[in-house]
């Protein structure tokens, strides 16, 4: 599991660890680890210009200590100081080295390899001041790495409030913090690199402020079948969507559920949708007992009907779609599933305060319905009412295509049905469909249609230990 800690946190990690260690070792350690990943985007280190942005605190510090690694190594290293006071050591380490030292824009060289942003780390208020984003604008197309953090966004909340750093790398220390992960900031983080400081076993007992599910634990999770297997014990998953009017919808929802994690799939809807659903899966079954309901997608006005008949059954739901408006209170043992558009109606809030603060809006939605809530979108975010919160980090932005929600519903449904708790479900889910969506789409456009298929051909490659 790749977890998140929050600055709190990692300051008190830090302070545990300091303690037992001689003065300036986790700088250096930290600086070592940025030095060699700039090497490696680099390729090498003699002869490269290098440009540092350094700031008033430790994050310049750790720039200027991995500047003068680099310049012992041949590299030109040049330093904008964007304060009257930075870090002392990490200066004179760096002038010891070879490189130079520019207090303002103008003495400083017009190109550069790679720019490395040590203006605020995680002690950094949100937003950059006009003389960061002035050097900032000095180098276009030239790859930026933020040390830490990309400076200006909100480091706990992954929120953006003004200018900040576009990273192409961040090389981030000791553990990830919330913005890496979460959106907007996520974003603006570009590739992610941890450097390993020594802080896990003082970050033991710290809840993370959010955690992304890796390979291994997805494998954990996966029900599979027992030698004494039926399809009745494996789980039984119904799905109830589709109208006159989206047919669609119910096939791609029962293609997303038809991945073989469940024993059967049952469909209900209006006849016509029903044929189309089983000429297309011939395995499908219509109505009867079932360990789970998907309701909602391509529903249009039946929404309201297929959740209050779904609801009868007293068994795990998936809400999805034109089912989502008609929860009108707690559900449970649930997932609701809304993209940010979805989700700020059920709120009656903007669409773009949701998608200005997804983490904050997805634990209320989980509070406030007392069920898991997935919110869909570049990094989906799964919350449960306890406040626990899992991020997507598989997918590929071709996913945004009409239909893969469906298929998003079907698939958590038959995890639900499967036996997986509701907040394993859609987050176990989640993962499945971004890493079949990339694998899928291979650097190139998507159906969602494709992406179901895609489902049993990653399952076989993640039960067989790839990937
Ligand atoms: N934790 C660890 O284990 C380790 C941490 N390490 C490193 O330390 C970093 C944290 O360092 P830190 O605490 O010195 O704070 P930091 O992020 O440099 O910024 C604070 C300074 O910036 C200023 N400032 C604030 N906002 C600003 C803005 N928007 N725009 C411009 N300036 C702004 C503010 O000055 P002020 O404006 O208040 O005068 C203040 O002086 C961490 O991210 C990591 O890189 C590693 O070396 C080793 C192990
Ligand atoms: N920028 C993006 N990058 C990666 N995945 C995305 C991005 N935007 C949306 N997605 C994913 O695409 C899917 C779109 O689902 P949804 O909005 O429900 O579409 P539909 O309603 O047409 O089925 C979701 O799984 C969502 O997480
Ligand atoms: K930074």
């Amino acid at each position: 599991m790749l977890r998140a800690h929050s600055v709190a946190d990692v300051r008190r990690a830090e302070s545990l660890a300091m303690a037992q260690l001689p003065d300036g070792a986790l700088m250096q350690r930290a600086a070592a680890g940025l030095a060699a990943a700039v090497t490696d985007l680099l390729g090498g280190t003699y002869g490269r210009r290098v440009v540092l942005l350094v700031g008033a605190g430790d994050n310049g510090g750790d720039a200027l200590w991995a500047g003068a690694r680099l310049a012992g190594r041949g590299a030109h290293v040049e330093a904008l100081l964007l304060s009257d006071r930075v870090h002392d050591e990490g200066l004179a380490a760096l002038r010891r080295a070879g490189g130079l030292v520019r207090e303002d824009l103008d003495g400083l060289a017009a190109g550069a390899d790679v720019v490395l942003d040590g203006i605020v780390g995680i002690g950094g208020r949100p937003g950059l001041r006009p003389d960061a984003v002035a050097a900032l604008d000095r180098f276009p197309g030239v790859p930026v790495v933020a040390v830490d953090v990309p400076s200006g966004v909100d480091v706990d909340t992954g929120r953006l409030d003004g200018p900040h750093v576009r990273a192409d790398l961040t090389v981030t220390f000791g553990t990830h913090k919330a913005a890496h992960l979460i959106d907007p900031a996520s974003m603006a983080s570009g590739a992610l690199h941890l450097v390993d400081l020594g802080l896990d076993p003082f970050l033991e007992h710290a809840a993370p402020v959010v955690e992304a599910l890796q390979p291994d634990d997805v494998r954990a999770l996966l029900p599979r079948p027992g030698p004494d297997a039926q399809k009745y014990t494996r789980g039984v998953v119904g799905v109830r969507a589709g109208s006159g009017t989206y047919p669609g919808a119910a096939l791609l929802a029962v293609a997303g559920a038809t991945s073989g994690l469940v024993g059967m799939v049952r469909y209900v809807g209006p006849d016509a949708v029903a044929d189309t659903v089983r000429t297309a899966h011939p395995e499908v079954v219509g109505a009867g007992r079932v360990q789970a309901w998907v309701v909602g997608p391509g529903g249009g006005d039946d929404g309201a009907q297929m959740l209050a008949e779904a609801r009868a059954d007293d068994v795990p739901l998936v809400v999805d779609a034109d089912a989502l408006r008609h929860v009108d209170g707690p559900l449970p043992g649930c997932v609701l599933t809304p993209h940010a558009g979805e989700l700020s109606a059920m709120l009656d809030v903007e669409r773009t305060e949701v998608e200005a603060a997804p983490l904050r809006f997805v634990r209320e939605a989980a509070g406030r319905w007392d069920c898991v809530v997935l919110l869909k979108g570049h990094h989906t975010l799964v919350a449960d009412p306890r406040g626990r919160v899992r991020v997507t980090t598989t997918g590929v932005p071709w996913l945004a295509t009409a239909g893969a929600g469906d298929v998003l519903s079907g698939l958590v449904g038959s995890l639900l049905a499967a036996g997986l708790d509701s907040y394993d479900a859609a987050s176990v889910g989640s993962w499945l469909h971004g890493a079949a969506a990339t694998q899928a789409s291979g650097g190139g456009p998507l159906t969602a249609g494709r992406v179901a298929v895609q489902i049993p051909r990653l399952l076989r490659e993640l039960l067989a230990g790839l990937g």
